[in-house]
């Protein structure tokens, strides 16, 4: 029996945009289901009960959430394939580390800078921009994170540049004048299908926090 691939998203989610462009790497076809979040469907609520968010991965029938187990689920399913993860233990880890920085660091400060004003913003900024100095830094001169081939840091870091044009209007900075190398380093992973097929337009993504931080107040 064919595999059954549902995916419960949200189109400028950058959580949601990993999940896609893991299962574009490894060619798996599946449903996209979008979600309001203002108001969830049944099945989100029963497939990811206590974050109640997206992404979900539903593989015949059974849920995955969380965006990074969800990338490492669909590495392991569909093994074949363009693998995601290094091979070797060490590398693995250090892969899990970075992705993890990611969500850890450039999410959470990224929000601040499109939410907050004045002195909390101009903090935001300069940790920004030493988040990306810190990701150029790891990067060095390889094409991608993992190396030769594109994989796992590649795939959890690349859909926030999608929200780029978000944090340098707001911010009123240039990643690309400070680090010019982590944005050829962007370049190069939108000339994969994989990515600029699963991914949305950088202004579609601007236009939409603009009406957010209007409905946030923060004008
Ligand atoms: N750590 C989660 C984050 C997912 C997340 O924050 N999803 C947001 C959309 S970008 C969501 O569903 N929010 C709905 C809510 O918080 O109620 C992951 O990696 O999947």
């Amino acid at each position: 029996m064919a595999d059954q691939v549902v995916l419960l998203d949200f189109w400028p989610s950058p959580f949601g945009m990993r999940v896609r462009i893991a299962l574009a790497e490894k060619g798996v076809q599946y449903e996209y289901k979008e979600e309001d979040l203002r108001n969830k469907s049944p099945l989100l609520l029963q497939s990811n009960p206590v974050h109640k968010k997206i992404p979900v991965l539903i593989h015949n029938g059974k849920a995955v959430s969380e965006s990074l187990i969800a990338v490492q689920y669909i590495d392991e399913v569909w093994k074949d394939k363009a693998p995601l993860l290094p091979s070797d233990p060490h590398l693995r880890a250090q892969a899990r580390f970075w992705a993890d920085y990611v969500d850890t660091k450039m999410y959470e400060i990224g929000r601040k800078v499109w939410t907050t004003k004045g002195e909390e913003q101009d903090v935001a900024k300069k940790e920004f921009l030493e988040c990306i100095s810190v990701l150029e830094g790891e990067l060095g001169d390889k094409p991608y994170f993992g190396g030769k081939t594109f994989g796992f840091v590649d795939m959890a870091l690349i859909p926030f540049y999608t929200w780029f044009s978000v944090y340098e209007k707001f911010g009123n900075f240039s990643v690309e004048a400070e680090h010019p190398k982590f944005i050829a380093w962007a370049k190069r992973c939108l000339e994969k299908e994989s990515v600029s097929k699963s991914i949305p337009d950088r202004q579609k993504v601007y236009d939409f926090v603009l009406e957010m931080r209007k409905k946030l107040g923060v004008e």
